[in-house]
């Protein structure tokens, strides 16, 4: 399973209009799904970890057309996630006088990357993490990029250090990715951590952010994929990609959808099983002159049709998107707590 967020997060970060993954689990039904309390752990105090479940199990399997989905408020668990990890930030000054620092460095100006560093940088000043940030021009050198990386790296009070994506075309981002220092890739792009991430009985430092908050958000909802343990109980993942000749009918077997596509409205409700669990990652940005930024996001699957047959579903925005950034701050808290062997 983990090689397939693997594929589907480096999926999920290019842009194109075709159809890219629909990762969909089948569960054994001899085996039950919904479990209590739930298995992940992401080294954080019960109150803010998946140890909490915000709801009552959604009833996979069972729904009907009167009864509309229950909505997974991705914003909601951000939000109790973000206040846990201020208490831990005030814990640390408080025990040791120092704090998590979070470093990103973004590179042109696309809109919608600025909107998610603000979001990053607003989330961790709230927190308490320090952050700073490189701003490089769309017409900037690979040189350019790797110093700012090296001064990141070779600066004790970041914990953390990001590479916005997606970089300009003239940019090598696999070059790049690979100069984050092992120890602060807090998006777990690095191919170590990935590779470590790929195989069984491997650790990575860090697990990236949208998988994990996908993740996160199925088992504070009740639903039990963790990935070693839903290998355990014969849970069996499917990729759909854009070369998948029959993908409705994969996708209808599924108990879970996570869908990394990028297109809008490409999954609709005849394509899910009554009462599947639907985690929408795609998040196109769509011109939209009336918002405040000029553009709305729009999610993978057609939510209207889909909250009519699912039995839980994420909404675009204020699904996985706010998730992202809490496990952003997730893994520099952690990041952080390994430098200074805080526990
Ligand atoms: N270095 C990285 N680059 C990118 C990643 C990543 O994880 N690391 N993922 C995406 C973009 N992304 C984070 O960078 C991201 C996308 C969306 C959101 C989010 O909170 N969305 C909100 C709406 C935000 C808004 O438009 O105001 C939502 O869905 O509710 C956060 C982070 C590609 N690049």
């Amino acid at each position: 399973m983990a090689t397939v967020w693997h594929q589907w997060l480096r999926k999920s970060i290019q842009s194109s209009s075709t159809l890219r993954a629909v990762h969909t689990l089948k569960v054994d039904p001899s085996q039950p799904m919904l479990k209590s309390p739930p298995l992940i752990s992401l080294d954080l105090p019960d109150v803010w970890t998946s140890n909490v479940m915000d709801f009552d199990p959604p009833s996979i399997g069972e729904c009907s057309n009167e009864r509309r989905a229950r909505v997974i408020d991705g914003k909601l668990m951000a939000e109790k996630i973000r206040a846990g990890i201020a208490g831990e930030v005030i814990r640390m000054k408080e025990s040791i006088g120092k704090v998590p620092g979070l470093a990103v460095i973004l590179v042109g100006h696309r809109r919608d990357s600025q909107t998610y560093v603000r979001n990053k940088r607003k989330a961790c000043e709230e927190a308490g993490i320090k952050f700073a940030m490189a701003i490089l021009p769309d017409s900037c050198t690979k040189d350019e990029v790797c110093e700012a990386l090296s001064s990141f790296n070779g600066n004790p009070s970041v914990h953390g250090i990001l590479v916005q994506l997606p970089l300009p075309d003239h940019l090598d981002e696999e070059k790049i990715l690979n100069l984050v220092s092992l120890e602060k890739d807090v998006d777990g792009f690095h191919p170590l951590n990935m590779g470590n991430l790929a195989m069984r009985g491997r650790e990575p430092l860090f697990i990236p952010c949208t998988p994990k908050g996908c993740i996160e958000l199925l088992v504070r909802s009740g639903v039990d994929i963790m990935s070693k343990k839903a290998v355990r109980h014969h849970a069996t993942v499917s990729t759909v990609h854009a070369l998948t000749s029959n993908p409705e009918q994969i996708t209808r077997e599924a108990d879970i959808v996570v869908t990394a596509a990028g297109v809008p409205n490409l999954v609709r409700g005849t394509w899910l099983k009554p009462g599947a669990v639907v985690i929408d990652v795609g998040t196109c940005p769509v011109e939209d002159p009336s918002s405040e930024h000029g553009y709305r996001l729009m999610g993978d699957v057609c939510y209207e049709e889909a909250v009519m047959v699912a039995s839980a579903i994420t909404p675009v925005p204020g699904g996985v998107g706010p998730m992202t950034i809490a496990m952003l701050l997730v893994n520099t808290l952690n990041s952080a707590k390994r430098a200074f062997n805080f526990h």
